[in-house]
């Protein structure tokens, strides 16, 4: 059985993984972690589900997921990792000297964990698909487009791809000029973040050769979608012995 704690319970995300959990034979709610919640929260949730709002509750659990805020998940992750609870990090926004700090830890206190920019299966692929194109279509740029109550930007789908492109392409890209029409510039892939009602998660990567484009597209229309990644991650993450990114480390 996998005993697994669930923080930001009341998001959108951290709703679709309290069910999801709950519905699986080899898996175990057993407490939620929100420092703002109480007991009034918990009405959907059965008795024997524990509700932990200070770390000094946090006590016994296999797996830590995490769909909070960018302020909460870097002290969520090293609450998770000493008290020797493999952190699955779904939410977005942590800086790459974050990641590192949470790696070193991970490492000190001989644990897996994940870190995860996206559970679902089509971002995945894209950035598969996009760091092998970067290899022969150096210049690239990428466009998030994200419903319209998503506070981080760009998405941490966007960083993480456009990290993957830098490290991929050996050939330098075109210079490109600066300025705020021009996005993001991350790792020196322009990133464009487009914020609108009506969006729930899109992400399209263009790469402009001589007289040609590539574009690849992943297209998120229901958060089930990462429900199966989220899964796959809680059954793997123990299989790790050090904090990794991405998903593709458990496919
Ligand atoms: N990796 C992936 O595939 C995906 C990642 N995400 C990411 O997941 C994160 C959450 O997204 P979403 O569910 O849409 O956001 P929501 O705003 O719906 O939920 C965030 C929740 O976190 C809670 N929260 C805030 N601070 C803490 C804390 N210190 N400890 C525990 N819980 C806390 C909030 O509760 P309160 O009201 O009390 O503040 C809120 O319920 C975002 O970063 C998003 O980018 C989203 C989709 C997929
Ligand atoms: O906030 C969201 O909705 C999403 N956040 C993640 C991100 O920042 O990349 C993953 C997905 O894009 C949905």
């Amino acid at each position: 059985m996998i005993n697994v704690v669930i923080a930001g319970f009341r998001g959108a995300m951290g709703q679709a993984t309290v069910q999801t959990v709950r519905n699986q034979a080899d898996m175990k709610l057993v407490a939620v972690f929100d420092p703002h919640a109480t007991t009034a929260d918990m009405t959907q949730l059965p008795d024997d589900v524990a509700l932990w709002t200070t770390d000094v509750d946090v006590t016994a659990a296999d797996v830590w997921i995490d769909f909070t805020t960018v302020e909460a998940a870097y002290h969520n992750a090293v609450l998770a990792i000493q008290h020797g609870i493999h952190p699955i990090i779904g939410t977005s926004g942590l800086t790459p000297q974050q990641q590192q700090e949470l790696q070193q830890q991970a490492v000190t206190a001989h644990l897996g964990g994940l870190i995860v920019p996206n559970f679902g299966l089509s971002a995945v692929l894209l950035m598969k698909f996009a760091q092998e194109a970067a290899q022969y279509f150096p210049d690239a740029e990428v466009i998030e487009y994200h419903h319209g109550d998503k506070p981080d930007a760009p998405s941490g789908t966007a960083s993480a791809t456009a990290h993957l492109i830098a490290k991929s392409r050996q050939n330098a890209p075109q210079p490109t000029v600066h300025n705020e029409a021009r996005g993001a510039d991350i790792d020196d892939v322009p990133v464009h973040a487009v914020r609108l009602p009506g969006l729930l998660a899109h992400e399209e990567v263009l790469f402009g050769g001589s007289g040609e484009l590539l574009t690849i597209r992943q297209d998120t229309m229901d958060r089930s979608s990462f429900m199966t990644g989220v899964l796959l991650a809680t059954r793997k993450v123990a299989t790790l012995n050090e904090l990794q990114i991405g998903l593709d480390k458990v496919l």
